[in-house]
């Protein structure tokens, strides 16, 4: 996976293609959701599904934000890259 979505990308270039994508077994729980084992596009990918509560939306909203621009900072063998 080559790809990291940055905020300067346009949406067409970062939207998941749901008909591309198969969830297949729970890997693992973060503080703001469920990450899933997946196959998008023929390649295996981690699922990150957040958890948008009414109580947590603003602060997961601005989380996410916070956490796709510092990926787009980040190239590193150990560093999942973000796909879409
Ligand atoms: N790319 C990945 N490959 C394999 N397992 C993963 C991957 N990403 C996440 N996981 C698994 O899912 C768990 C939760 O991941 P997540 O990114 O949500 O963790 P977190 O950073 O602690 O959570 P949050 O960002 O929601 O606070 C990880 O501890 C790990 O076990």
């Amino acid at each position: 996976m080559n790809k990291i979505w940055c905020a300067n990308m346009k949406k067409q270039e970062w939207e998941l293609d749901a008909s591309k994508l198969t969830v297949k077994k729970l890997i693992g729980l973060g503080g703001f959701g469920v990450v899933y084992k997946g196959i998008y596009n023929g390649k295996q990918v981690a699922v990150k599904v957040f958890d948008l509560g009414d109580e947590k939306k603003n602060s997961t909203e601005e989380v996410f934000m916070q956490e796709v621009s510092a990926w787009c900072n980040l190239q590193h063998s150990n560093i999942s890259k973000v796909l879409n």
